[in-house]
């Protein structure tokens, strides 16, 4: 007998929301907020990619990396923490911040929200209509009165290259789950990935190999200096970072795993992780039964309501919409989102407005990003290369952030670079990058301005305390106004 067909239980909600990362959470969160029943289906783990591969496990690999190398750069403290990192004692805590990929946490969260919980794979079955098809085989069918908000997220995606699946090749996923150090790694790609899981394999003890395909360097969506920053501190760090190779095949044998190189050149590494970017998990959703492609990003207006379908009953949110694929801003979207959709079922009208109550206008104007190597990078809002190619006119102010008095506190010999984008039209910041240690932590003061469209004339009288890098802010100030004396023109 097929339970699947014969076991059908039907439910009614006003909002169903399929994908438990933080930006489903959250939606679901905002929506019973706003008094409406709220279902959500999973098929992991509560609290999605970000909580168990990815930003949480990451970090938790790169914290004691980074405070390591801090420690090294401060006099008195660098032959305390000379030795090799207790790769154990690393691995056991990245264990315990993922709460050894168990989801009991959040689903007292949940239940504390009065937010259901469907355990299996949702697909959408025409407007409004989602089945759900759970563990053990059955059919739970789910109608939605209002919304149905897609929060799927979204997978690695490796290249198609002849020998891939042979090779079982590492995703970020195996990159933050991994319970061993190999020998020689492997990392195909530079953008964000590929750079924190080279500095934290290296400092655990791998020899990492960087294959970075053509010529645009390291982290290529950000300021140049900060992908070459970062080179040039992998480079330090013992990773071999060769930049135009690309890999043309994958073979293991006797246990290693060879690259071919497009020129010809070959690799044997005993891992191999691809961390050539994502795709959205809309693959397997049903999209076809609405009139959508399947496998494709679902892009969406500042509400993230769907824009390809008619009476605004689908959103989409989070990384799968393509619109930032950061945590914090799918958190962002769906605190958003989700405040419409309870608007919009109250028969009220959402704020539209641009930095309105319901629209995720920061994505397009303020999206902050800390990439946590050695040395950090942080930056917000637009690069130079955006700016340009925006056609917007900005005036470039950059500062050596060694020549800041709380640097020097902060480490012996420190390095790093500040860069702000001032619109020269209306004297406010439009675009920050900080690259340095300990930069991280700055980037809120930026967002910050950013956001607020402050006149650079108010930031003078937001003092930064004296000796921190902060002190940053007053220079980048300083540099500008010494350019544009009073009385010229
Ligand atoms: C290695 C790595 C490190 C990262 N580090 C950071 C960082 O430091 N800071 C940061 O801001 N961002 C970081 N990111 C990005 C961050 O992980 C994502 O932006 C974030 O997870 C997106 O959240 P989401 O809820 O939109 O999707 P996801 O976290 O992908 O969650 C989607 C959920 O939907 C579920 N799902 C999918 N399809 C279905 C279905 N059909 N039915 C039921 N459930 C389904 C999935 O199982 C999953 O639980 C990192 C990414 C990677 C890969
Ligand atoms: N600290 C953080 O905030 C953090 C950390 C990790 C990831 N993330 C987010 O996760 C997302 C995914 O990161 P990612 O590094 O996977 O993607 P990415 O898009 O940042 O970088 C992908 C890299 O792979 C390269 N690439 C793509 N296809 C390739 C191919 N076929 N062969 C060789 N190289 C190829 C690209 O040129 C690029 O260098 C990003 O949007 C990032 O913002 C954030």
């Amino acid at each position: 007998m097929n339970r699947s067909t014969t076991n059908k239980d039907r439910r009614l909600y006003d909002v169903i929301v399929l994908g438990a990362g933080p930006t489903g959470e959250n939606v679901a969160e905002r929506t019973r907020a706003a008094g409406l029943s709220t279902v959500i289906v999973e098929n992991e783990l509560l609290g999605g990619e970000c909580s168990y591969w990815a930003c949480e496990p990451s970090k938790a690999l790169l914290r004691p990396v980074l405070a390591r190398a801090d420690a090294r750069r401060v006099p008195g403290l660098r032959r305390a923490v000379a030795g090799p990192l207790d790769v154990a004692a690393v691995l056991d805590h990245r264990d315990e911040i993922v709460f050894h990929w168990q989801d009991d946490n959040q689903v007292g969260w949940l239940d504390s929200v009065s937010v259901d919980l469907i355990r299996g794979h949702g697909r959408l079955d025409g407007p409004r209509q989602v089945a759900v098809r759970t563990p053990d085989g059955d059919t739970v069918l789910l109608t939605a009165r209002h919304v149905v908000a897609l929060c799927t997220g979204t997978g690695a995606a490796v290249p198609d290259i002849p020998g891939l699946d042979a090779v079982r090749p590492w995703t970020s996923r195996e990159a933050t789950s991994a319970d061993r150090v190999p020998g020689r790694l492997a990392v195909v790609g530079g953008g964000v990935v590929a750079v924190e899981m080279a500095t934290a394999w290296q400092a655990l003890g791998s020899q990492v190999t960087m294959l970075v395909r053509g010529d645009a360097g390291l982290l290529p969506r950000m300021e140049p200096f900060a992908g070459r920053l970062v080179a040039d501190a992998l480079r330090e760090a013992g990773v071999d970072i060769r930049f135009g190779a690309s890999v043309a095949s994958v073979a293991r044998e006797d246990g290693d795993v060879r690259a071919t190189l497009a020129d010809g050149g070959e690799l044997a590494v005993d891992e191999v992780l691809f961390a050539t970017g994502r795709a959205p998990r809309t693959a397997d959703l049903g999209l076809e039964t609405i009139g959508l492609t399947p496998g494709t990003w679902l892009a969406v207006d500042d509400t993230c309501r769907v824009t390809a379908v008619a009476d605004g009953w689908l959103y989409a949110v989070g990384d799968v919409n393509h619109r930032a694929l950061l945590t914090h801003q799918g958190k962002y979207q769906a605190r958003m989102a989700g405040d419409a959709i309870g608007a919009r079922a109250k028969g009220e009208q959402a704020d539209e407005t641009t930095w309105g109550a319901h629209v995720a206008t920061a994505d397009v104007a303020a999206v902050p990003q800390v990439v946590f190597t050695d040395p950090e990078v942080a930056a917000v809002g637009l690069t130079t290369r955006e700016a340009e190619r925006a056609g917007r006119r900005v005036e470039v102010v950059d500062y050596d952030l060694a020549h800041v008095a709380g640097a020097h506190q902060y480490a012996d010999g420190y390095r790093g670079q500040a860069r702000m984008l001032v619109d020269t039209d209306r004297g406010t910041v439009v675009g920050v990058t900080f690259v340095g240690p300990g930069v991280g932590e700055l980037l809120y003061s930026a967002t910050v301005a950013v956001v607020s469209e402050a006149p650079l004339q108010r930031l003078w009288h937001a003092v930064p305390a004296f000796p921190t890098i902060s002190e940053v802010w007053l220079r980048l100030l300083e540099t500008y106004r010494d350019r544009h004396p009073p009385g010229r023109s």
